[in-house]
């Protein structure tokens, strides 16, 4: 591989020892905009769409951007101008697609929480199908269905029970997960659908789980579906298409994921095998698609060195970026300008008021106060799971396209975390 490059991110390079975006300078980019910023790469964004594109070459597919991943508006206009479609989980994210240009028959909802309002404006809109967790909420969008006079296109979430061998709290598709309905109830449930009023049976749905990096979980849980698609057609209900959920995982530490072409490529010949080739099929990537398109870069503000421990403080924190603190997760650490000399062992942490405020432990950096330094893989679940903790404004975001730039997102000032909340009447 070649040196300047890092390892999962090619669109981010060193040259002549200094940290690149494309054809920026993060150092230039962190000067104009101040730190903690995050920065994202519209090429890697639309290259790793181009995997899943040529994955799906000659096939009938749709591709849903998962935006949970990361919901800024500009990185939805981006997808939605590459011709995606969106999976969302709340009216919220409905309006956000609405914003950002995408077209309402493109957006497909899951959720095992919908309320009754969410289901009528998404109705009301025209969505493209909601993907249904559970009984209840069959007979639940039903009635709002009949109440409005439409008819909800739906996809029922089928639990496969197949253990993606992921951490446990981003697994969904193994029994004692909340989502979907269990394997076996599944035919029932689609019997049920097809009986109420306001509901079309339109697809299958699945979604096993989060940063999954093996093939297997994957062609086990195709061919747990193709069982059921069979098993729900020999009842005359007809299965237009497969949504197989997202899931794929990208490079954190040297985690070697299947490439999205090769995945379909395999998960397509069993398809073909089983005679399924020709139904439509839509994915929900989240992660893979803008994972590693995205960087935090951060400024150090002390170095504390100690007896059993070095700390490097840094400007970002778990509100930034929660993963480690809540999945102990891992993010590569790049300094913004290179360098080895004076090397010692830090934990990175940021100044909010938790001990699990940690970043990254026990790495070897050489730093001095002052330095920038990027988080690497920070492009989904940080700036959308960041909070306001410590009454901290959420950071700013750049995307870089070649050599331009715009700011997406200006940093959050008190007044703006102030501005819902109302004071006691009186003195
Ligand atoms: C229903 C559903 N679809 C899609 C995704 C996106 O997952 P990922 O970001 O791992 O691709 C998730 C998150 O796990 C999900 O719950
Ligand atoms: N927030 C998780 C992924 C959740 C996936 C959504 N079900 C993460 O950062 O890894």
């Amino acid at each position: 591989m070649n040196p300047t490059l890092l390892p999962g991110h090619p669109h981010f390079h060193y040259r002549e020892g200094e940290l690149f975006v494309e054809e920026l300078r993060l150092t230039d980019l962190a000067r104009q905009h101040g730190t903690p910023l995050f920065v994202y790469s519209k090429a890697a964004m639309l290259a790793a769409l181009a995997a899943y594109q040529r994955g799906f070459a000659g096939r009938k597919a749709k591709i849903c951007y998962a935006m949970k991943a990361n919901s800024s508006l500009a990185l939805l206009q981006v997808f939605a101008r590459a011709g995606c479609g969106f999976d969302i989980v709340s009216g919220g994210e409905l309006e956000r697609v609405l914003a950002a240009g995408g077209r309402p028959q493109d957006i497909i909802f899951s959720g095992v929480g919908k309320t009754r309002a969410e289901m009528r404006r998404a109705l009301e809109l025209g969505i493209g199908c909601f993907n249904v967790e559970s009984e209840a909420e069959l007979d639940v969008l039903s009635e709002v269905a009949v109440a409005l006079g439409r008819v909800a296109p739906v996809s029922i979430r089928v639990n496969p029970d197949v253990d993606p061998k992921t951490h446990p709290y981003i697994s969904t598709g193994l029994k004692g997960n909340k989502f979907g309905i269990a394997h076996d109830r599944a035919v029932a449930a689609y019997q049920h659908a097809a009986g109420l009023p306001g509901l079309k049976v339109a697809g299958i749905d699945c979604h096993i789980g989060s940063q999954i990096t093996e093939p297997a979980p994957y062609l086990d849980a195709m061919e747990r579906i193709l069982d059921l698609v069979e098993a729900v057609e020999a009842k005359g209900i007809r299965i237009g298409h497969i949504d197989f959920g997202g899931g794929l995982g990208i490079a954190y530490n040297g985690d070697q994921p299947p490439a999205a072409d090769a995945l379909w490529q395999a998960l397509f010949a069993r398809i073909d095998a089983r005679g399924f080739g020709d139904r439509q099929f839509m994915i929900e990537p989240g992660r893979s698609l803008v994972g590693n398109a995205g960087i935090c870069v951060t400024e150090v503000l002390y170095l504390k060195p100690g007896e059993d421990k070095n700390f490097c403080i840094v400007d970002a924190a778990m509100n930034d970026l929660p993963r480690p603190a809540m999945y102990q997760a891992f993010h590569a650490i790049a300094p913004l300008r290179a360098g080895s000399e004076g090397a010692r062992r830090y934990d990175v942490v940021g100044p909010v008021c938790e001990s699990g405020d940690w970043i990254a432990r026990e790495r070897e950096l050489a730093v001095h106060a002052g330095d920038l330094l990027a988080v690497m893989s920070a492009g989904a679940y940080c700036m959308s799971m960041a909070s306001n903790y410590n009454t901290r404004g959420r950071a700013a975001e750049v995307l870089v396209d070649g050599t331009q730039s715009w700011l997406i997102r200006e940093r959050e000032t008190p007044a703006e975390l102030m501005r819902s909340e109302r004071l006691l009447p009186g003195s």
